[in-house]
């Protein structure tokens, strides 16, 4: 007879060979297993039943330091009733087991919890059990009542992968079909960033106040220009005064600061309504009312048009939640009854309001975790105040709420925890914004296997090599600050024979297989381009027979000679004469389809490698060509689909799609790339920090360390929020002239104290983002007293030997 529905927690002195059955039947009916003993728990794992359960995580085991205190004892607690405090206080400081997070997933009690804990404590781990939890506790449990908001989309397939994992764990130990249909269920639950869960939101409890199902997302960057230059013209004809004084700047470098403007205004989720509220303070160019007139009219234009459209930009959807709070209690049809929030530090103003009204219309028992000292979204919005934020709502709506915080560090050896909690505490004392005190240091749990911890030595291109050739294969991630640097780093990294998987954002209209196919476009609409037709003779379409230095020898003034040497070695087959009788894609599909230009692309790619890196690895090579020629085609599928959804199977002519094409590649952040992770294992990592967060990797390299946070001279947009109010304060270099404003002189002091707060807390999760061992690049020592790079804020461990 089992007494538990979801978990044991069993503490016994010494293992004997019944323990071993008892924890198997446990494990047989579905119940999770917390196993700690005097005794060495390895011995456990030599039965091949109870590894794959410590495996799947069903099984925790942990090895307690002897106490004669607690010898002879046993003790079982059933799915985190009746415990023994004092036990747990004793096991939780003398094992790996840890008291709070047990707590944290048994919780009965009808209440909302909030966990404010330091990085790799097990926060999104603690969350994924306490799912499991609930439905173990409640079988009848609606599973589409449960909302999981995360911060990425990345983050959020992450979560449902291991909540389907651990689901296929249980149904691997009991043979229990019921586990495949809770896996079924796991497909009615909400996943996903606060932005797609507003649109869900919106699409279903707004319908009315006009929000519709089929509501569109997309870009409006394009539209946003063309307005904006529309309304620049408008001002410079009605006030030719003011204008006089940008007469003779280039008309392209004001639209850009209107575009820098209105992004940050988009950033920060301020309503309709608060934009055209914005003051503008005074600069003596009269550039604030030029501001106000040109965003004012562009921004009710857009909302017009949008209106019009039934479409939404990507950063309206949090500022239009505010709307649907007129809709009453009664007239709300959606079930939340769980609502999980992950990061909860970096949710920015409006969404922390959200929150607390949707815990309250619908009676959802909130789970909000994170750290603030992983707050590093200030620009678009996100305040590290969010945890205070949210109490402060739930206080006034009287929703009683349960503070938790973890301590013990699950991922990170215990030389760099040491480290960690030496350098972070450092910071504490010499940046305003950053705080590190008693209650904030992490506690080791790992224990070392390696010597490095955190080291620094300068990564040029020699040590970087050496470092590189040590650690292949070894789970590396090189982490930067930005997407330029990402592309840098891929070029120095790959430049050394070395692979890369480069992580960047919205970058899938820019990806080769797509600017491949827009040079097939031009290959047809604009024959006669040379520029575009050589690429095109380049790329995985054309032969690519044609070197610049015979370009050169050929030169002569009379002729457009490109164009005749192409013609002399293209054997093209394929005449525009194909789309007088058929649309484009379907003509287009055909050269495709012929040319097969990602078989092309991975013969060419192979042949490099070899050429240029004769004594590496060619099986590694081999692999790496055709994972990277399946990309290519899965790609390239992709922007097929999305053509046809976009102008149907046969409607779009040659410029239609070029046109289309023009403009995504120009204005389009919002599309992904797809990658073939699981393929490319031998693949150095590289990304922003942004892009790591929540992630883990053995070995991290921090290679430019010394990139000053502000640079001199650079444009700066302040959005500072003013009793229910928004001001803007502007600093705009347009090298020879600079405007800025009164509000921007009033506060950049604070906003550089806390560009340094976010640059420390950047750097806070790119470090501990480390399992094993941590390679930065520095040529400065420590300097906190002028912070101005992230090596000022570093600190040398052991030397590394390479
Ligand atoms: N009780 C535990 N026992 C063993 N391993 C654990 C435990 N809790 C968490 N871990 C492991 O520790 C690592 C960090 O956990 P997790 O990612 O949940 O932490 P986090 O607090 O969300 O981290 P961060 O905020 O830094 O992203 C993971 O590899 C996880 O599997």
């Amino acid at each position: 007879m089992i007494d538990a529905n979801y978990s044991v927690l069993w503490f016994r002195s010494e293992i004997t060979d019944n323990t071993y059955k008892v924890i198997e039947n446990y494990l047989k009916n579905g119940i999770k297993v917390f196993f700690l003993s005097f005794d060495d728990s390895e011995l456990i794992l030599v039965n091949p039943f109870l590894k794959e359960a410590n495996k799947n995580g069903l099984l925790m085991l942990s090895v307690v330091r002897y106490a004669q205190e607690w010898d002879d004892r046993e003790f079982r607690s059933f799915d985190g009733k009746q415990i023994d405090s004092a036990l747990l206080d004793y096991l939780d400081a003398n094992s790996s087991f840890n008291k709070e997070q047990y707590l944290l997933e048994h919780q009965q009690e009808e209440q909302h919890y909030i966990v404010k804990a330091g990085a790799g404590t097990g926060k999104t781990t603690t969350m994924i059990n306490r799912i499991l939890f609930l439905k173990h506790m409640i079988p009848q449990l609606n599973m589409g009542s449960v909302v999981m908001i995360t911060f990425t989309n990345e983050a959020a397939a992450n979560m449902r992968k291991k909540l389907l994992e651990k689901l296929k764990g249980y149904y691997d130990l009991t043979k229990d079909k019921t586990y495949l249909e809770w896996m079924e269920e796991i497909g009615n639950m909400f996943i996903g960033t606060f932005h797609s869960f507003a649109k869900e939101f919106l699409s279903n409890e707004g319908q009315r106040l006009g929000f519709s199902k089929s509501m569109e997302i997309r870009s409006f960057k394009h539209e946003q220009r063309k307005l904006i230059e529309y309304y620049i013209d408008q001002f410079a004809t009605a006030n030719p005064i003011i204008y006089e004084s940008f007469r003779y700047l280039p008309h392209y470098k004001l639209v850009k600061a209107f575009m820098g403007i209105m992004e940050r205004i988009n950033n920060k989720s301020i309503s309709y309504e608060s934009v055209l509220m914005l003051e503008y303070g005074y600069d003596n160019r009269g550039f604030h009312q030029m501001a106000a007139y040109v965003i004012e009219n562009v921004t009710k234009d857009l909302v017009k048009k949008k209106n019009d459209e039934e479409s939404l930009e990507i950063s309206d959807l949090i500022s239009r939640l505010g709307v649907v709070r007129s809709i009453p209690q009664e007239q709300l049809h959606l079930q939340i009854q769980y609502l999980f929030v992950d990061e909860f530090q970096d949710t920015d103003e409006a969404q922390v309001s959200f929150v607390a009204w949707l815990v309250s219309q619908y009676q959802s028992q909130l789970f909000a975790v994170g750290d603030i000292k992983q707050s590093i979204y200030r620009f678009r919005g996100a305040d590290y105040t969010a945890f205070n934020q949210l109490k402060g709502y739930l206080e006034t709506a009287n929703q009683r709420y349960f503070e938790y915080s973890l301590r013990k560090n699950y991922r990170s050896e215990e030389m760099l925890i040491h480290q960690f909690n030496q350098l972070f505490r450092k910071w504490d004392g010499v940046i305003e914004h950053f705080h590190y005190d008693e209650t904030d240091h992490l506690l080791a749990v790992l224990e070392d296997t390696v010597e490095e911890g955190l080291v620094t030595l300068p990564l040029e291109t020699t040590n970087l090599r050496h470092v590189l050739q040590r650690l292949y294969k070894e789970d590396v991630a090189v982490l930067v600050r930005s997407n330029r640097q990402v592309l840098k780093m891929v070029e120095e990294i790959e430049s050394q024979g070395f692979f890369c998987d480069a992580e960047i954002s919205g970058s899938f209209y820019r990806c080769l297989p797509v600017r491949e196919f827009y040079l097939l476009l031009r290959r047809f609409t604009h024959p006669k381009v040379a520029k575009d037709r050589y690429l095109f003779h380049q790329s995985s379409y054309g032969n690519n027979e044609l070197s610049i230095s015979e370009v050169f020898q050929s030169f002569t003034q009379e002729k457009p000679y490109v164009l005749d040497l192409l013609e002399e070695r293209e054997n093209w087959i394929f005449g525009g004469e194909s789309f007088k009788s058929q649309s484009a894609l379907p003509v287009l599909q055909q050269v495709i389809e012929q040319v097969k230009p990602h078989e092309v692309f991975r013969r060419r790619f192979y042949q490099h490698l070899r050429k240029q890196f004769p004594g590496e690895d060619m099986g590694m090579q081999k692999q790496e060509a055709v994972a990277k020629m399946k990309e290519y085609k899965v790609n390239l599928d992709r922007l097929i689909y999305l053509l046809k959804k976009e102008f149907g199977n046969f409607e779009a002519s040659l410029y239609d799609l070029e046109q289309f094409l023009t403009i995504k590649m120009a204005t389009d952040t919002i599309e992904n790339e797809w990658k073939l992770h699981d393929e490319v294992s031998h693949r150095i990592k590289v990304m922003t920090v942004h892009k790591a967060k929540g992630l883990e990797f053995n070995y991290v390299l921090l290679p430019y360390t010394n990139s000053p946070f502000i640079k001199d001279g650079m444009t700066e947009i302040l959005l500072i929020p003013e009793a229910g109010n928004w001001k803007i304060g502007y600093h705009i270099n347009w090298q020879d002239q600079i405007v800025e404003n009164t509000f921007y002189r009033d506060h950049v002091k604070n906003e550089q104290a806390e560009t340094i707060a976010e640059e420390a807390r950047l750097l806070y999760v790119a470090l501990t983002r480390a399992k094993k061992g941590i390679i930065a690049q520095s040529t400065a020592t420590m300097n906190p007293y002028s912070i101005q790079c992230w090596s000022n804020l570093l600190e040398s461990g052991e030397n590394l030997h390479v």
